[in-house]
């Protein structure tokens, strides 16, 4: 076993990305081999600086790239982040401290570049809250009962627009305009960029086995473009050869709570099936309660999605809205020395400014813990009684929640 200083943690070469991909593979626990193909597709997710391994020799030990990604704030401003994905480190070599180091690397570049936030989604709970990371949204898979749900089994009222399946390449055209609508109306959603459109779409493929999902689109009235569906059905016959197949939404998106109404009752109104799973969905999502009857939605999944770090207090609380009026101190506790320190927000639904302060603190926390509360999903009052907040002034908490929480839930509907 060789020391962690044996170990060199840098960015890699282009000519490195094969053997990285390798360690990647590995430390996800997939067949450590890399096909050409898959190589050739991953080529043009490469950037140079952003893909850092752990080499033993020439032996790629740790994996961990970033890349620029765009967060919405309360109130639909875009913020800068640095995205984190493909963290692993072989089996062979883990709780070395390896993680630990291309970890405080990666945040300190980003701090240098003035992202204000690092995100990433995580595998495991206990990962990344020593990094300050703190959950911020959450994801919920719903399973209907298609025949329980009460829908009109002719199907939804179209309200004089009207539904088309659509080949890949015009998902591609039409979707990214749809989705930049979507996601600024959206606290927590994220950028897609181009390589996220082709890899969704079948246009450059890592793995074999891409089978082409159902695209359904949904124009209004008027003409616009206000949702997409990705679906697949799979084919199950009952035993007296009665249909009994699932349909699974890999990805909907909508701009208008009508889009999102047609789009689920077209899918549950389509002959044969039975089941509708319905994708990673905001936890307040419309879809139980668009069916007459809505306990026929089960909850089949439910976790933690984006994890968000502060790198930049002031900027992160200045970006974000807030439908009342107040002040409030935070002391903000941070191990790392990146974003501690002692903050006065002061806040109107017109505009927001964040500063240094020596005034006394409404409230002591860590930076995760801002983390957690900055999308507005989470209670200050909660968080106190678990003993991560601490209310230096009575009822801070309180006056907390009535500035940082928000009507609706932060969603943020993708992987990465
Ligand atoms: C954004 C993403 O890509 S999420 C994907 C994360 N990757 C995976 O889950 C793949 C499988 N696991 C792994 O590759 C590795 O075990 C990793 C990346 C999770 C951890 O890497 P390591 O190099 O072992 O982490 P490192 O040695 O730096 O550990 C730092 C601390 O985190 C703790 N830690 C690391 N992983 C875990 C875990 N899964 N659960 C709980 N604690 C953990 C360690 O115990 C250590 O704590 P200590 O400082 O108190 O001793």
């Amino acid at each position: 076993m060789s020391a962690p200083a044996d170990i060199d943690v840098r960015p890699i070469t282009e000519a490195e990305h094969s053997e990285w991909l390798r360690a990647l593979r590995a430390g996800f626990l997939r067949e450590p081999v890399v096909s050409a193909a898959e190589l050739a597709a991953r080529r043009g997710q490469f950037e140079h600086g952003r893909f850092i391994g752990a080499f033993e020799g020439d032996r790629c030990v740790a994996t961990f790239r970033s890349f620029a990604q765009e967060v919405t704030a309360v109130g639909g401003h875009l913020v800068a982040a640095d995205a984190i994905s493909g963290v692993t480190v072989t089996a062979t070599h883990r709780r070395r401290g390896l993680l630990t180091r291309m970890m405080n690397e990666d945040l300190a570049a980003a701090k240098e570049r003035g992202d204000v936030l690092a995100t990433l989604i995580a595998a495991e709970y206990r990962i990344y809250g020593r990094y300050g990371f703190g959950p911020a949204t959450s994801g919920t898979e719903w399973t209907i009962d298609v025949p329980r749900a009460g829908l009109d089994p002719r199907g939804p009222d179209l309200r004089g627009g009207r539904i088309d399946l659509v080949d890949p390449d015009e998902v591609r055209k039409l979707g990214p305009e749809l989705h930049d609508r979507m996601r600024r109306a959206t606290p927590g959603a994220i950028s897609r960029d181009e390589w996220w459109w082709q890899l969704n779409t079948g246009a450059v493929r890592t793995e074999p086995g891409w089978t082409e999902p159902f695209f359904a689109v949904y124009r209004a009235a008027d003409g616009t473009v206000e949702g997409l569906m990705a679906y697949e059905v799979d084919e199950k016959w009952a035993d007296t050869m009665q249909p009994s197949n699932t349909a699974s939404v890999r990805g909907m998106i909508a701009s208008t709570p009508a889009a999102e109404r047609v789009l689920w009752h077209y899918l549950c109104s389509i002959d044969w099936v039975m089941r509708v799973k319905s994708g990673w969905r905001a936890p307040d999502d419309l879809l139980p309660h668009l069916l007459p009857n809505p306990p026929a939605a089960r909850i089949t999944m439910q976790a933690d999605w984006l994890w968000v770090r502060i790198l930049d207090v002031v900027r992160a609380l200045e970006a974000r809205t807030y439908e009342g009026e107040g002040t409030l101190v935070l002391e903000v506790v941070d191990g790392s020395g990146t974003s501690g320190g002692r903050y006065l927000l002061d806040a109107t639904p017109d505009g927001a400014s964040c500063t240094a302060t020596t005034r006394s603190a409404d409230l002591t926390l860590d930076v995760r813990d801002l983390a957690t509360l900055w999308l507005g999903d989470e209670s200050a009052v909660r968080l106190a009684a678990l003993g991560r907040v601490r209310e230096e002034r009575a009822g801070a908490g309180r006056g907390a929640d009535a500035l940082l929480r928000t009507s609706r839930r932060p969603w943020c509907p993708d992987m990465f």
